[in-house]
């Protein structure tokens, strides 16, 4: 993520066409970055090994997020993507599905109350349900957000959120001297305190757990769910061992900490902006519906297996639609830590790149008519005719989102689960104010109106 002020998105916009995909800005006092969305480069740029370093701007998730993978530097992170990579195999994701659509579940419980409203914003109750899903996947752990939204760490989740926004755009908490002289500060120690202190105890039962039961069946007994345990991710890296070295709780804890942060804001938008696109565009929602018929016949509660999931097709489609408009992570950021050589000239040590995937989604010459919502933009034939880099919700390259096949299971199973029980229709009054916080969000709010649907 790349942290800037929040409505620089229009700004960034409007300089790219006039400069084209890749010009340089000055913000403040900081030394001058470049900002780029051009094919070209990015395919340079995001395929190197030389620059793997994130930018200052991620400086603000250090308390919190220590330097796990999305924030280490490149030779930790090297490491650690080795180790983290086999917890995203398929065979783990698997087992994953039926914790989808147990909050799922509750989701569609949740947004009954919505029934017959004129508006509903849907992304508080979508974004309780990321979390819970997180929570579960990463740690083994129900925090019960959907039940219990003001619950001590659900709620210090949304304040460091928060507070890393609120500093990014403020000239003086930026400026750690000045920050530690706010209010926030103290209210981000009570947040980590909460934060780190139930992450800590995760790890030491779930260590405990795993040596009372000796390692084989502790995954045979049952879960937090009631259901026959899977190794969650927390699992995965507490297994780990290397020339009989296991990971430091430190590092386990950062990782875990990581996942949470990284893999539910995320989700939440793409899941908010595709529920929404579908109200604005009721002839794709009706695509859906016919896919999801297809694949459930009149059943709207049968649970989606992995193989339902991946025969939905037409929902995959728009939810990459929905988020080459809506990008979760419109920009984000590297580091040059030295001189790099391209394209005859030089990348000069200490240079910030921006990485503006919302411009590049919006180029009319990669998407003609760009702002129109059209998920057969992603049918095999048009996407193999684009570069790879002209679609880069999840980044490319050897520093790509790590939980993106996570992701999209995830989506497509809230989602589907959503439609099959609810129609969405548009509030035509409504207007998205989109701001560029650490993930892309609506200051407006994400409306839908919510109607029984006969699936
Ligand atoms: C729609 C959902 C998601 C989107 C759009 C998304 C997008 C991204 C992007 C753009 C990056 C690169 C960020 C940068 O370079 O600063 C990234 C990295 C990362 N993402 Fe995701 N993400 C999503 C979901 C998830 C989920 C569900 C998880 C975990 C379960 C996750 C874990 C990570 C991690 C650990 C990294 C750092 C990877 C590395 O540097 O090796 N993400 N994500």
């Amino acid at each position: 993520m790349f942290f800037l002020f929040s409505d620089i998105l229009p700004v960034l916009l409007g300089f790219r066409k006039k400069y084209g995909g890749i010009f340089k800005i000055h913000l403040g006092f900081s030394p001058p970055s470049i900002v780029v969305s051009d094919t070209k480069f990015l395919e340079y740029l995001l395929g190197s090994t030389r620059i793997l370093d994130k930018s200052e701007d991620y400086k603000f998730l250090s308390r919190w997020l220590g330097t796990g993978l999305l924030t280490s530097g490149s030779s930790k992170w090297k490491k650690h993507r080795k180790i983290i990579t086999p917890a995203f195999h398929f065979q783990i994701l698997e087992q994953f599905i039926d914790i989808f659509d147990f909050y799922g579940n509750i989701l569609i419980e949740k947004l009954g109350v919505e029934v017959g409203k004129e508006s509903t914003n849907i992304y508080p109750y979508i974004t309780l349900c990321s979390l819970d899903i997180i929570c579960a996947t990463s740690m083994g752990t129900k925090v019960n957000a959907q039940e219990d939204s003001e619950s001590r760490y659900v709620y210090s989740v949304k304040e460091m959120c928060r507070i890393i926004i609120e500093r990014s755009l403020s000239a003086i908490k930026m400026y750690e001297t000045l920050y530690r002289f706010s209010k926030d500060y103290k209210k981000e120690k009570q947040a980590l305190d909460i934060l780190h202190g139930y992450t800590n105890s995760v790890i030491q039962s779930r260590k405990e757990e795993v040596v009372k039961s000796n390692n084989e069946d502790h995954f045979s007994s049952e879960d937090d769910i009631g259901r026959k345990k899977r190794k969650t991710f927390l699992d995965l890296l507490l297994q780990y061992k290397k020339d009989g070295q296991p990971i430091s709780d430190e590092d386990i804890r950062e990782e875990v900490n990581t996942f949470m942060f990284e893999g539910h804001d995320t989700t939440a938008s793409a899941m908010s902006f595709s529920l929404y696109c579908l109200a604005k565009n009721p002839d794709v929602q009706e695509k859906v519906i016919q896919e999801l018929q297809a694949i459930f016949t009149d059943d709207k509660d049968k649970p989606a297996t992995h193989r339902d999931l991946q025969e939905m097709k037409y929902l995959e489609a728009v939810i990459k639609e929905t988020l080459r408009l809506y990008p979760s992570v419109p920009i984000y950021a590297r580091h040059v830590h030295e001189d790099v050589e391209y394209d005859e000239g030089i990348l000069p040590k200490g240079l910030t790149i921006g990485i503006f995937a919302y411009g590049l989604h919006r180029d009319p010459e990669i998407y003609p008519n760009p702002e129109h919502f059209d998920p057969e933009r992603f049918t095999l034939e048009k996407q193999a005719e684009r570069s790879p880099y002209a679609y880069i919700p999840f980044s490319a390259g050897p520093r790509n989102c790590i939980g993106q096949k996570f992701a999209m299971l995830e989506m497509k199973s809230v989602i589907s689960k959503v439609l099959r029980n609810y129609k969405l229709i548009e509030v035509l009054e409504h207007q998205l104010v989109l701001v560029a916080e650490t993930v892309l969000k609506s200051k407006s709010g994400i409306y839908v109106q919510l109607k029984k649907r006969n699936f």
